[in-house]
């Protein structure tokens, strides 16, 4: 993919869009990874730097290195940007819901999200803006995010570039090398991996993805690229059911009590 082509693509759809809603503005989640870094490069490119906030929201598990390469994406960038630390918010969920104790890591980790998103759209409201997705191909075909969670935004202005093509387009710009070369993690859990969740590397999903999608056979792909069939089927069952989070919420149809 011609990356200079995508990414003004890109930044003509994040300005499109925001005209078309005649909104100036734009609140996006900072965590110290490449996809959240690679939308504000985006954004303050579209919109002007004074047009995007950046919120970081660490909780006692973020690792303080998290919170220095978001403050580092928004020193470069010259945007306005918070510290939204949701420990106390997490905790008071918790302290008020009974009956939890089979609550797990995961259950957690995605209340966590749907904080974060809370918070953004208290400001995106507050501020008359709107929240920038950060999620990439890969991600919402796997189905890698919280409904309603990270996966609650306005657009999603990276969501055509595969993660490896996220990569690549964030090697143009002026992003910190340190943000470059971590380890993909959603952060909801101590020492989660996204490549330890999804049991399979980037590199090759991406690769797997691509061709299956356009039509190439599960097996052919498996033959041709050297990756086991257990990869792809395992890919393929995330992708099949995860498919809820694609769509909207289905509606009961009521047409047949309106037709006379
Ligand atoms: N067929 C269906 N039709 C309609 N709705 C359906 C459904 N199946 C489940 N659901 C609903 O969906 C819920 C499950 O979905 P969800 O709540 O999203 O939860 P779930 O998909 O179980 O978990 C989210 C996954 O995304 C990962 N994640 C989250 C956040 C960020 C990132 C990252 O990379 O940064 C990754 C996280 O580690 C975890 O693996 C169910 O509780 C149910 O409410
Ligand atoms: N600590 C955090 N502070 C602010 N936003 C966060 C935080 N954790 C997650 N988010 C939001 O949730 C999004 C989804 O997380 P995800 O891990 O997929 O992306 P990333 O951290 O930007 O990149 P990577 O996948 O490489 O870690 C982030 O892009 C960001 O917008
Ligand atoms: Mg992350």
């Amino acid at each position: 993919m011609d990356m200079e082509k995508a990414k003004d693509i890109i930044v003509d759809f994040i300005g499109t869009k925001l005209g078309e809603a005649g909104i100036s503005g734009a609140v996006v989640g900072i965590s110290g990874g490449i996809d959240s870094a690679l939308v504000a490069y985006l954004a303050v490119e579209a919109l002007g730097a004074e047009n995007v906030l950046g919120i970081h929201m660490p909780e006692n598990a973020t690792p303080g290195s998290e919170v220095n390469d978001a403050k580092e994406v928004a020193e470069r960038l010259g945007i306005d940007f918070k510290i939204v630390n949701i420990s106390d918010i997490l905790a008071t969920y918790k302290d008020t819901m009974p009956d939890i104790s089979e609550a797990t890591a995961p259950v957690d980790g995605n209340l966590k999200a749907r904080i974060r998103m809370s918070v953004l759209y208290y400001y995106a409201n507050m501020l008359g803006r709107v929240v920038m997705g950060t999620g990439n191909k890969t991600e919402i075909l796997l189905g890698y995010f919280t409904k309603y969670g990270d996966g609650g935004v306005d657009l999603e202005p990276i969501g055509d570039l595969y993660k490896t093509e996220v990569r690549e387009m964030s090697e143009m710009l002026d992003m910190p090398e340190s943000i470059l070369n971590k380890a993909p993690s959603a952060g909801l859990w101590e020492g989660q991996t996204d490549e330890e969740d999804l049991g399979v590397p980037y590199e090759t999903i991406d690769k797997v993805l691509e061709p299956i999608l356009a039509g190439e056979g599960q097996e052919r792909v498996s033959a041709r690229l050297g990756v086991p069939m257990t990869d792809i089927t395992s890919l393929m069952k995330r992708l099949r059911l995860n498919m809820h989070k694609r769509t909207s919420p289905p509606i009961a149809d009521l047409d047949e009590l309106r037709e006379d």
